[in-house]
């Protein structure tokens, strides 16, 4: 007979963004409620997280709103960037740098251009033994036929030159979405690695193509290549594990009428990610992978063991009927619409010890 009830071992997300200010107090407290202990979290706010006094700033703004998570910060990388910052980051505790190529995404106008233009950073991060976090895609280009569909294949030669020349820096290919990618980083050494998020397990492009709620960078690409994504997580791969990109935008910016307006990129799943990331594996017969894909694999690559003082066990029960997902999310004047709102959910957490 199927389980009722599973547990994970503190939880950890390897990929959120948290925000700031009156967002911030909607969204930080919602990582706890979606099961999780541990939120690495992306720098890239207005203006951009750039140097260690402003990770160790930021990282006591989130505390004051939720003290009971561990939050694992990140810098975010520019030409502002020095090596010397990069050893004062180690020294406060920042773990990794992350890369976001320019005008690709939300708050990316002072992302890279030249990745080469790089390798003081990446030397000193390696020497240091600091994570680089990479966005995967290249900026569209129609002159070259570069486009959302191929922009994250495209980018793979520079995932393999950089672990060429820094064979122990220890990288992380963020939210893969492709078979190439999956391929790619299986070829690498045990210094790569690779998150995916839940909403990359489900969607495909038909489901973003008219659908702006379902709309994130790297858009959702074909179904062979969800099915690689499912399949790398079924075989319990210990480099392929969760980071959610939890990117919550406000619905003006989400679904927009103008035509001369733009959808923001970003899906909000972090009020309901255990227990959706459970009904996903389940799906496609991975449930028994589910600690390690939401906590061990990536603790493990990331060197962040299960503190002994704050471990906790999260436990989900089956809900026979399924738990239907909040329709939005509000405080004060900010509202939320989460991925899969009115959906029904197979799980809900139950209980944490
Ligand atoms: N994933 C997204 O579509 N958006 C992210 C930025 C990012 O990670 O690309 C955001 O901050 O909104």
């Amino acid at each position: 007979m199927a389980a009722t009830i599973i547990s994970v071992n503190s939880p950890a997300d390897f990929h959120v963004h948290l925000r700031q200010g009156s967002m911030a107090a909607l969204v930080t407290p919602h990582v706890r409620k979606g099961g999780f202990k541990l939120a690495y979290v992306m720098p890239n706010l207005k203006p951009p997280i750039a140097t260690a006094a402003q990770a160790l700033e930021y990282k006591r703004e989130l505390q004051k709103i939720d003290p009971n998570v561990e939050y694992v910060m990140t810098l975010y990388l520019s030409p502002d960037l020095t090596p010397e910052e990069i050893f004062k980051a180690k020294n406060a505790g920042v773990v990794g740098v992350k890369s976001y190529p320019r005008g690709v995404t939300t708050n990316s106008e002072g992302g890279i251009e030249s990745y080469e233009t790089y390798y003081p950073i990446f030397k000193a991060m390696q020497e240091v033994d600091m994570v680089l976090n990479l966005h995967g895609e290249i900026p569209s280009d129609a002159s070259a036929n570069v486009h959302v569909l191929n922009a994250e294949p495209r980018f793979l030669p520079h995932l393999f030159k950089i672990h060429a020349t820094f064979p122990s820096l220890r990288i992380v290919l963020e939210h893969a979405t492709t078979r190439a990618a999956v391929e790619a980083v299986k070829s690498c050494g045990p210094s790569v690695a690779c998150t995916i998020t839940a909403h990359h397990l489900d969607l495909t492009v038909d489901d973003w193509a008219g659908q702006s709620w379902n709309f994130c960078k790297p858009v959702a690409k074909y179904p062979d290549d969800r099915q690689a994504l499912r399949d790398v997580i079924a075989e319990g791969h210990p480099r392929f594990f969760l980071g959610s990109d939890s990117a919550p935008h406000p619905p003006h910016a989400k679904s927009t009428s103008t035509p001369s307006h733009g959808c923001a990129a970003g899906i909000y799943t972090s009020p309901i990610l255990l227990p959706l990331v459970a009904h996903i594996l389940e799906s496609f017969g991975a449930l028994d992978k589910l600690d390690g894909f939401a906590s061990g694999f990536g603790r493990s690559f990331y060197k962040q063991p299960i503190n002994a003082n704050s471990h906790s066990k999260v436990s989900l029960r089956r809900s026979p009927g399924g738990k239907s997902v909040d329709s939005e999310y509000v405080l004060g004047n900010d509202t939320l619409v989460p991925f899969w709102a009115g959906k029904e959910i197979g799980w809900e957490i139950v209980e944490e010890v």
